[in-house]
């Protein structure tokens, strides 16, 4: 028989390891209440897939994620995938902050190994809790040889999506990860993974960012646009010292004109503006609804503002030339 790949969890908290009043409490429930040996032990069918290690990172709810949990993350991956025991990282998350998570690893692991991160929306306690099958799901993927290379992989409800493209997109439903346009990857199915596509994003191994002497990452801000924005929240956000903006606008990513003025400002001071899109999917077109050669800022294609706060935060730690950093943009 072949040998079983070892894989390490590391648990984060989230809804998968939460607990409700009773089997029907979907909603109002607690998360981050269970600990990684109690979730092992709930699925004794991972021992069929991979010889399995849990660890506790940490015990939150994904909305208190902070750049410094992230940090913390990374470093722990790839100490833990430069062991020669070890084949592939499975991460338990919340799944409201997941898809950040994902994807602020794709771009800071440096390894080939497989990285699966994995959450529920129902808690443990539920009827038809997701947890269980989706954390047996993501272990035999993370142990699988078809992941290699593939970065870092989101794995919900028997679907695998890329970290860069995948969204939380119900609040409550088990099927709420997708990736609606670019599309999901592959299958997981009769316990082996199907895929059919690959990202053509660089990422793990391949990328420049190294967060290995990191202890803090650039302060990064997102500003929505709508009808009858201002300028107050902007403003507030730069003279709190924000080194970068994201403003996810209306559109194509179309500025108000009083918002405008004010980024054209926070530009001249030497925050770095990347203008991206509230819609959701498309490419946010650099020249396009503002004149980016001019204003000089930094258009993030088809990236989320979630999403573009991350590549710009990394981009930060390497340059401040926004020439580069749109070039990132297109890279990543
Ligand atoms: N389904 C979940 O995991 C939601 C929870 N609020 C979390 O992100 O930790």
């Amino acid at each position: 028989a072949e040998k079983l790949a070892h894989v390490t969890i590391l648990a984060t908290g989230g809804t998968i390891a939460g607990s409700g009043a009773s089997s029907t409490t979907t909603v109002g429930y607690t998360a981050a209440t269970v600990g990684v040996d109690t979730l092992i032990k709930a699925v004794p069918e991972l021992s069929k897939v991979a010889q399995v290690k849990g660890e506790q990172v940490f015990q939150i709810a994904s909305e208190n994620m902070t750049n410094e949990h992230w940090l913390t993350l990374a470093k722990r991956v790839n100490t833990l995938l430069a062991q020669p025991d070890v084949d592939g990282i499975v991460i338990t998350h919340g799944t409201d902050t997941l898809e950040e998570t994902a994807y602020f690893l794709d771009l800071t692991v440096k390894s080939r190994k497989p990285v699966v991160v994995v959450g529920a929306m129902r808690p443990g306690t539920a009827l038809s809790a997701d947890g269980p099958i989706n954390l047996y799901n993501a272990v035999l993927l993370a142990a699988s040889k078809e992941a290699v290379g593939k970065g870092v992989l989101v794995a919900l409800n028997d679907q695998i999506h890329s970290a860069r493209d995948v969204s939380k997109t119900n609040t409550s439903t088990p099927d709420s990860f997708k990736t609606p346009e670019l599309g999901l990857l592959g299958y997981i199915q009769g316990s082996k993974p199907y895929f059919y596509r690959a990202s053509t994003r660089k990422h793990t191994a391949d990328t420049e960012f190294d967060v290995s002497r990191l202890a803090s990452l650039p302060q990064v801000d997102i500003v929505y646009g709508y009808a009858n924005v201002g300028p107050v929240a902007l403003n507030a956000l730069v003279a709190a010292g924000a080194k970068g903006i994201i403003h996810a606008g209306v559109g194509d990513g179309s500025l108000a004109a009083t918002v405008k003025t004010a980024l054209v400002a926070a530009r001249k001071q030497g925050v770095v503006i990347v203008r991206a899109s509230r819609v959701g999917q498309g490419i946010l077109a650099r020249n396009g609804e503002a004149n980016d050669d001019e204003l000089d800022f930094v258009a993030a294609d088809t990236l989320s503002a979630q999403k573009a706060r991350i590549l710009l935060m990394l981009a930060l730690t390497r340059t401040s030339d926004t020439k580069a950093i749109q070039q990132m943009f297109y890279t990543y």
